[in-house]
């Protein structure tokens, strides 16, 4: 087959293409309807889910699973915008990896609010201004980011997803010769994530390493100042116009980080693979056995745990905490309904969503 009947024949398929996703949008709108009717929330993420599950467990052609999720998690972004158009605030400036991580769920047609700290990306889904608010939680090589755990626990919002997403640093700079850059800006934990490659290729110190609040920034000096060179997304890389030299420079190429989307009175309904997240403050933390007891009672319902983070209760000048705890499971399943009954007050649900690693 010559070029322009392979050409013609995908044009074909992309005709079909658009009849169908018309199609689709049809059905979409009609149950945006229903749910307008019912009241019910429009982003259901364990349907998402397991429509991608479906669709890569019948899938025996070319795509991956990641090309299935990139390209229906478009198709369900815009579904959405259709059922009801929602804004989403996320941790900028443009290009950050919260950037990436917001675009990875909600995709490109969405309408996004840039905020500069994360207590702004709280206050903006707590008065409405944003629908859907997306920040970081973790890292897996540097912890919990702790202004969202105690956030978590000081506002009364939900999670409604949680997203992954691999962390790939870019070396960018207008100057293809090392020997030129003078300052390399980033943020701090980046420089810490890149020790190898600094010191391989900077070793004589005669370079200023200098921290900023966000990779982006970084991207943005670098374009502004010649002499300078960004450690950043490729994202952002990009968005400023600063050419990438050295790709996946970070000491891990296992960096991952995860976010989450937080909203406002949000429940997600049970799927096959939930996970729970709980602020635990339990009285008496100081008494031997208290911690202990609390999580006997998991152990004794064969619950997973898969974490558990103290943070200060920040009371005078004492040393006693509460907890960040998260498990296996959705909030309904018998067992747990259990042990929220058994504690009561002292346990907050901050949500039961979708397991997605
Ligand atoms: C159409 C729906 O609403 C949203 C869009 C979906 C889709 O495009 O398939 C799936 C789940 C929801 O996030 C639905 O709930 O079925």
């Amino acid at each position: 087959m010559d070029l322009s009947e392979l050409r013609q024949r995908i044009d074909a398929l992309d005709d079909q293409l658009l009849l169908l996703l018309n199609e689709r949008m049809e059905h979409v709108k009609a149950v945006g309807e229903v749910k307008r009717a019912q009241k019910a929330i429009i982003y259901r993420p364990e349907r998402e889910k397991q429509i991608l599950d479906r669709l890569t467990r019948q899938n025996n052609g070319l795509l991956s699973r990641s090309a299935i999720e990139a390209i229906f998690l478009e198709i369900f972004a815009v579904s959405r915008n259709l059922e009801l158009p929602e804004r989403i605030a996320y941790l900028g400036p443009e290009g950050s990896f919260t950037h990436q991580a917001a675009e990875s769920r909600f995709g490109g047609m969405s309408e996004y609010l840039v905020l500069p700290t994360i207590h702004s990306i709280f206050d903006s889904v707590e008065t409405g201004r944003a629908r859907f608010g997306v920040v970081p939680i973790e890292n897996n090589q540097e912890g919990m980011v702790g202004e969202t755990v105690d956030l978590l626990r000081e506002k009364e919002l939900h999670i409604a997803a949680e997203a992954y997403l691999s962390i790939h640093f870019a070396f960018a700079s207008q100057f293809d010769s090392l020997t030129q850059i003078r300052r390399i800006y980033s943020k701090d934990i980046a420089f810490r994530q890149c020790s190898k490659f600094l010191r391989e290729y900077f070793e004589d110190n005669r370079i200023e390493l200098i921290p900023v609040e966000s990779t982006s920034k970084a991207a943005k000096l670098a374009f502004n100042e010649p002499d300078s060179a960004a450690i950043c997304s490729h994202i952002a890389a990009r968005l400023y116009g600063v050419p990438v030299l050295f790709d996946n420079i970070g000491d891990s190429d296992q960096n991952r980080t995860r976010f989450l989307i937080i909203s406002k009175n949000f429940t997600n309904q049970k799927s096959q693979a939930d996970k729970t997240t709980i602020i635990a403050n339990l009285p008496n933390t100081h008494k031997p056995g208290v911690l202990f007891d609390f999580l006997k009672d998991f152990y004794d319902r064969g619950i997973n745990l898969t974490k558990i983070e103290s943070r200060p209760l920040r009371q005078g000048s004492s040393f006693r905490y509460w907890f960040l705890v998260e498990f296996e499971g959705h909030y309904e399943d018998e067992a747990i309904r259990e042990i929220l009954a058994k504690y009561g007050n002292n346990l907050k649900v901050l949500g039961s969503y979708v397991r997605t690693a």
